[in-house]
């Protein structure tokens, strides 16, 4: 009965974001549409796509409110909508037309608007608490109640939010003081918790299949590409994903699952895979003299005639202009980099931030159908656990306002363009975030995205290992020990020091990046081996009993 209810609700609110979303393709300025898209999102369970609604009915209302706005085409463009939807309101509704003599002139309508959008704006603060307490951000809640109580001095609820606020945050504390003294986490593992909220890479009920499944297409371009660069291995549909039936639960199955196999005999320390990454390769930026396509340096006299950018080689200027430097020309990117700049620890989101706008750039050069479609995001997919759902680490400014800004410094309207929309920029993060490599600031300071190497699977015995070769992006992939023709090539994702540890702290650790227990070769023995300890013990305790 309560599973009905549920599921009809969720039928229900689904059939409502459809409909929110068609009137915004008709009203893109209209906040309060994007308000209440907003709030269904949340409703159905989704803060990280509610949020970006709701950021974006915050961004029109202050546009709207503010006539000396540096947008003043957008604060019209949003008072337009309003005036409208007012004078419709009290002029159509019963409930309202009894004030109708309140849009009698255009300058009582234009009052009447106002105070529409100053009641508006409380309830967008309102629905932007709640949406950070779904999403578990309780750094962001922290201090955006108390940037609402300073925003609405005479509102009488956002100082019960502060105090909301402060006492989970010392919840949170608490508990995670426990964890950190039982040696299960560290203090920068802490302060990130603490800092960080958490959401799932999420197949949305409104994704058609073409989001979700990688087509026979976008395969065979994968395979070209090894074609192109490996002589000795190549991409197949693995199924290290597959799980066979246990404790009464049902086999399961994952078609769209790629993997690396050896083409032929390989020796120890042959290289299986050389990949150049360059145009979605990004570094920190603070060396003016690394590339900004492959980041080897010095750069050198090399640049194109668009701007005085310069780069180490006449192929990296060719490549920059043919993938990403077009749409990035000239834009000030600079709160990115400066920010960049500054980080100091691998989670550092900053990095990130370069990376997504980076990718954001090659999409539109590329001019696909869809950025979900464009030639690399294709071919990556999200860590969607279909057993155990996988978190990632979720926070406001960093994944929802600033990829906001970096459309907006790219000239994409975000109020008119659907296909930027918050769940294609999440979908997009869960991609890189489920591929990307790099980010260790000692050794080498950027991230990179490929649709290559990131094809290769986890094993906690691994067959592969990587080394960036000197003062560039280029990763070479080689073998650490000899493959059989057919052996699947495996790279471990949690390094020496993790695959050291026994089965069920590995699973452990890779549970919630997988949303499943690690199925590589090593894992699956050594789970057996476990298993059949376990019985043999039960049994003997058994006759011992006896
Ligand atoms: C970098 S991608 C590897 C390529 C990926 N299999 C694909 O189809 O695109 C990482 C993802 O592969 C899957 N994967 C890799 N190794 C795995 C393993 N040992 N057990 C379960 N899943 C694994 C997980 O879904 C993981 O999120």
């Amino acid at each position: 009965m309560f599973t009905h209810r549920v599921a009809w609700q969720f039928a229900a609110e689904s059939e409502e974001v459809r409909r929110f979303t068609q009137r915004l393709a008709a009203l893109p300025y209209d906040p309060e549409t994007w308000l209440n898209r907003g709030n269904c999102l949340r409703l159905l369970g989704y803060p990280e796509l509610a949020l970006g609604d709701v950021y974006k009915a915050r961004l029109l209302v202050e546009a709207g409110l503010d006539s000396s706005s540096s947008e003043p085409e957008l604060g019209n463009q949003v008072r337009k909508a309003f005036r409208k939807k007012t004078y419709e309101l009290h002029t159509t509704d019963p409930a309202w037309m009894k004030f109708a003599d309140a849009v009698a002139t255009p300058e009582l309508l234009a009052r009447r608007v106002e105070e529409m959008l100053r009641r508006l704006e409380l309830q967008i603060w309102t629905e932007l608490m709640e949406g950070l307490m779904a999403a578990n951000c309780c750094g962001d809640y922290v201090r955006m109640s108390r940037e609402a109580v300073e925003k609405f001095p005479d509102d009488a609820f956002f100082p019960s939010e502060v105090a909301n606020a402060d006492s989970w945050y010392a919840q949170r504390v608490s508990i995670l003081r426990a964890s950190m003294e039982s040696g299960e986490m560290d203090e920068e593992q802490m302060k990130v918790t603490l800092l960080n909220g958490g959401v799932y890479p999420t197949p949305y009920p409104f994704m058609e299949d073409g989001f979700l499944v990688r087509d026979e297409v976008t395969f065979e371009g994968i395979e070209e590409d090894f074609r192109r660069v490996s002589t000795n291995c190549m991409v197949v549909r693995s199924t290290i994903r597959d799980t066979p039936a246990e404790d009464g639960g049902e086999a399961t199955t994952e078609a769209d699952c790629i993997g690396v196999i050896a083409t032929r005999d390989i020796t120890a320390g042959e290289a299986v895979l050389v990949d150049t990454m360059s145009s979605g390769t990004v570094g920190v930026d603070a060396d003016p003299n690394g590339c900004p396509t492959c980041c080897a340096s010095p750069v050198r006299n090399f640049w194109n005639t668009c701007c005085p950018v310069l780069y180490c080689s006449q192929g990296c200027a060719d490549i920059a202009i043919e993938t990403f430097h077009g749409p990035i020309c000239g834009k000030d990117f600079e709160y990115l980099y400066a920010a960049a700049r500054k980080a100091t620890a691998t989670a550092d989101f900053s990095i990130d931030a370069l990376l997504l706008m980076r990718v954001l750039a090659l999409c539109l050069q590329e001019g696909a159908d869809h950025p979900l479609k464009s030639a690399l995001l294709v071919r990556l997919t999200p860590a969607y656990g279909f057993k155990q759902p996988n978190l990632i680490i979720f926070n406001f400014e960093d994944h929802i306002q600033t990829p906001i800004s970096i459309l907006q410094t790219l000239g994409i309207n975000i109020f008119t363009n659907p296909s930027y929309d918050t769940w294609v920029l999440h979908t997009i993060k869960c991609r890189l975030q489920n591929n990307k490599h790099g980010q260790t600031l000692e050794d080498w300071p950027g991230t990179s995205i490929s649709g290559l190497y990131s094809m290769l699977n986890h094993c906690c015995s691994p067959n592969v290992d990587w080394r960036h070769d000197f003062g560039s992006s280029e990763v070479t992939m080689f073998a650490t020990r000899d493959c059989k023709k057919g052996e699947d090539l495996c790279i471990s994702y949690i390094g020496p020091q993790g695959n050291a540890l026994g089965v069920v702290e590995r699973r452990k650790k890779l549970m919630g990046w997988f949303g499943m227990p690690c199925r590589c070769v090593k894992c699956v023995e050594d789970a057996a081996v476990q298993e059949d300890l376990v019985t043999t013990l039960t049994a003997e305790t058994a006759n011992l009993t006896c």
